[in-house]
């Protein structure tokens, strides 16, 4: 779920009438398992992204909403202003974790993405895995890495 927002006035939607300080909350959950938009929608799938060439800024501001890649960081105007920050650290901290480490699943510990914790913001429950680094010499390498250039 997103965060919850309070009407400030009365007003109709869609032939509905919602009264003035009702709390109203964008369902994520459930735009995210629409399986029109997203088949399979409770299987971890990088791939469907394949051949979405915005990135999710770019995407937030398609004039049709449900072209949008997803829901996570809101919608509308109160929209989080973070994204354009939270997409580079997300893509600096997942890319640069891949490039160090492989990541693997204990045999005895599957990894549920049935349950998750949290209210407005969920995570999956907590799990292990086995990480093991990509190169022997991966410490020195990580400790002499010089500034990072970025190309947006
Ligand atoms: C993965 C990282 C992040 C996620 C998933 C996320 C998600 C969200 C969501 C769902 C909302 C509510 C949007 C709505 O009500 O429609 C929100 C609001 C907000 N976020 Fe983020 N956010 C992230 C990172 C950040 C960062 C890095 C910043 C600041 C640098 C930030 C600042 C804010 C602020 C100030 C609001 C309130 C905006 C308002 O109510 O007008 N967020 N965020």
């Amino acid at each position: 779920m997103a965060t919850p927002h309070c009407t400030s006035q009365d007003f109709a939607y869609r032939g509905m009438y919602i009264p003035k300080d009702t709390v109203v909350v964008l369902n994520c959950y459930t735009l995210h398992h629409n399986e029109e938009r997203y088949p399979d929608a409770s299987v971890f799938n990088p791939d469907r992204y394949l051949g979405d060439d915005l990135s999710c800024v770019e995407s937030a501001k398609l004039a049709n909403v449900m072209e949008r890649d997803h829901w996570t960081f809101g919608a509308g105007r109160r929209i989080c202003p973070g994204l354009p920050v939270a997409e580079r650290e997300l893509w600096l901290a997942i890319s640069r974790l891949l490039w160090s480490f492989t990541f693997h699943a204990l045999p005895e510990e599957p990894i549920s993405l049935e349950e998750y914790e949290g209210l407005s913001g969920r995570t999956p429950m907590p799990f292990k895995l086995n990480v093991i680094p990509r190169v022997g010499s991966l410490h020195s390498i990580l400790q002499n890495q010089d500034e990072i250039s970025l190309t947006f």
